[in-house]
């Protein structure tokens, strides 16, 4: 009787322990989820993945006008700060903490080298060397660079206007002539090379990044539940994408055995003629083994030409795009812009950068586009290696931190009527352009955008040059408008469409400005 009562104690006892235990553990789990940004539950272990829109910024934008300028979510094995308040983008992303990249399938397979999803010391080291050495080849508004980097741009700019004049009058679509054009900038810039459009190396070329967008999307469910990378289909597509990272590998390789041929120490011509000096350098002084951390010279100054065009072609590409579609639809818009243009500028050459503090109009018009288009509507995520707190709130170790940039130039609090098209919201009462600390297509803070000044000087160059040569209208008599939708991918594209371009009469001095639209001889590989 005596054992039996002994051991209902005993069982009463344990019973009292595992619940205090489980309750203890049970409670600070909930304090500790107080104390994480609100957000939705979601499933076990799927988390909110299933619920997911297509057109995640949307989405995120309707998320934020429940929970709030911060707010939290579980995609997979991923804990996810989405960040809407622009106050609190500003404060995270101008600390250390906050410009970590996050660790996922993706970012396993570029191997931690190049700029954009590089991390720690490497990163930090890569952004001053790329920051100074860019400038040094004039990616400024001052000094002696800026006029180099404007011949650069310039010449891209009149090769792209004499292909446009062959098409006057034809519905044209911009995308390919584009696309070639402002390659050419980026990779003159970085490799001293030029395409000719619809050159054999260049479309194989661009195929390949196409095709690696698509191929990154389609991993994407891997990033959220890495065990998936095992699956037959996913392994392919892994395959696949190593296959054609071999061949670009060759490509960006060929031009730095090129270069390392034909280098001469006192003529840097690009950027991969720095990093050559800069290995050369690190020999010479026995920091062989620590430059880039460690890491693969070469492979390094692959993954380096590879992140500067990704980052630089596109980008800038689809802002043009949708400038000339926002000129279709507000056609008072576009002659306010040739009024300026030609009252600046004259009708007998091109606009030049030093025109561009006179043009605030055609300036604020570029701005304009930039918030509405929101091209990197989710910027790129940051990541945090280390709990830490924004906002009163937790944010845990390896969160992945995503800054809506598509919701803070689309708030209404902010901005009025955001939808609509207003250029004058960046000019002041003097009519002088004005950017509020709200606006920030480039990001902002320590990992901000790397190429910033030179996308504002291809903008300005490409966009007020094609307006000051052509009017531009719809394409077809019957057709109505082409659509402001937009594609979602990592960036926000138009959907496609052609645009009818009409050559503006000229007035004085026709012959010179004839010779800059008409008479430029087409593009030819360096
Ligand atoms: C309209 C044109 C462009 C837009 C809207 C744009 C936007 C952005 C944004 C939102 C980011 C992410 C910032 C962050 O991580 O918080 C970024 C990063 C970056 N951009 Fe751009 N960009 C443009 C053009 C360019 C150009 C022309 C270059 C090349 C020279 C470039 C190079 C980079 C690089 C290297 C990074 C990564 C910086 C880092 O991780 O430290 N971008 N850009």
């Amino acid at each position: 009787m005596y054992h039996v009562k002994m051991l209902l104690e005993l069982r009463s006892l344990a019973v009292f322990f595992i619940v205090f235990f489980f309750g203890r553990r049970l409670w600070a789990l909930l304090s500790r989820i107080r104390t994480l940004p609100p957000g939705p539950w979601g499933l076990p272990l799927l988390g909110y993945l299933p619920f997911l829109k297509p057109e995640a910024h949307v989405h995120f934008a309707q998320m934020a006008k429940k929970y709030g300028g911060i707010f939290s979510l579980s995609l997979g094995n991923q804990f996810v700060v989405i960040l809407s308040d622009y106050k609190l983008i500003r404060e995270a992303f101008r600390r250390e903490d906050f410009t970590g990249r996050p660790d996922t399938e993706f970012t396993n397979i570029l191997g931690g080298y190049g700029i954009i999803n590089s991390d720690g010391r490497l990163w930090k080291e890569q952004r001053k060397f790329l920051h100074d050495k860019l400038r040094r080849l004039g990616m400024t508004y001052s000094g002696q660079g800026k006029h180099e980097m404007e011949a650069r741009i310039m010449k891209e700019v009149e090769v792209f206007l004499h292909t446009l004049s062959k098409e006057r009058n034809n519905s044209t679509d911009l995308n390919p002539i584009l696309c070639t054009s402002i390659s050419n900038v980026i990779c003159s810039l970085v490799m001293s090379v030029r395409f000719k459009q619809k050159d054999a190396k260049f479309t194989r070329f661009m195929n390949l990044i196409a095709e690696g967008f698509r191929l990154f999307g389609s991993l994407n469910y891997a990033n959220f539940f890495p065990i998936m990378r095992y699956l037959p289909g996913l392994q392919e597509v892994i395959k696949k994408i190593a296959k054609n990272r071999t061949e670009m590998a060759a490509f960006f390789q060929e031009t730095v055995d090129d270069h390392r041929a034909t280098f001469d120490s006192h003529n840097m011509r690009d950027l991969i003629d720095n990093y050559l000096m800069e290995i050369e350098d690190a020999k010479a002084t026995g920091r062989s083994e620590e430059l880039f951390q460690g890491k693969e010279h070469d492979r390094q100054m692959q993954q380096i030409i590879g992140d500067l065009f990704s980052a630089g072609m596109e980008t800038i590409k689809t802002t043009l795009l949708w400038a000339v579609l926002y000129m279709i639809h507000e056609p008072e818009v576009a002659s306010k812009i040739q009024e300026e243009l030609d009252r600046v500028v004259g009708r007998n050459r091109l606009p030049k950068l030093e025109d561009r503090p006179y043009l605030p109009y055609t300036e604020a018009v570029i701005l304009e586009v930039l918030r509405i288009s929101s091209v990197v509507p989710l910027g790129t995520t940051h990541s945090i290696h280390q709990e830490t707190k924004l906002g009163g709130y937790t944010i845990p170790e390896n969160a992945h931190v995503v800054p809506l940039l598509h919701a803070v130039h689309m708030d209404p609090n902010l901005w009025d009527e955001p939808k609509a098209f207003k250029p004058e919201r960046f000019l002041n009462q003097e009519g002088k352009v004005c950017k509020p600390e709200y606006f920030m297509p480039f990001g902002v803070g320590r990992r901000m955008c790397l190429g910033d000044v030179l996308a504002r000087m291809e903008l300005f160059e490409f966009f007020s040059s094609l307006m000051h040569t052509f009017h531009l209208r719809k394409a077809g008599e019957d057709s109505g408008l082409p659509t402001l939708e937009a594609t979602t991918g990592a960036t926000l594209t138009p959907l496609p469409f052609e645009v009818s371009l009409v050559q503006r009469p000229l007035q004085d001095s026709p012959h010179e400005f004839l010779n800059t639209c008409q008479g430029l001889r087409p593009a030819g590989s360096l």
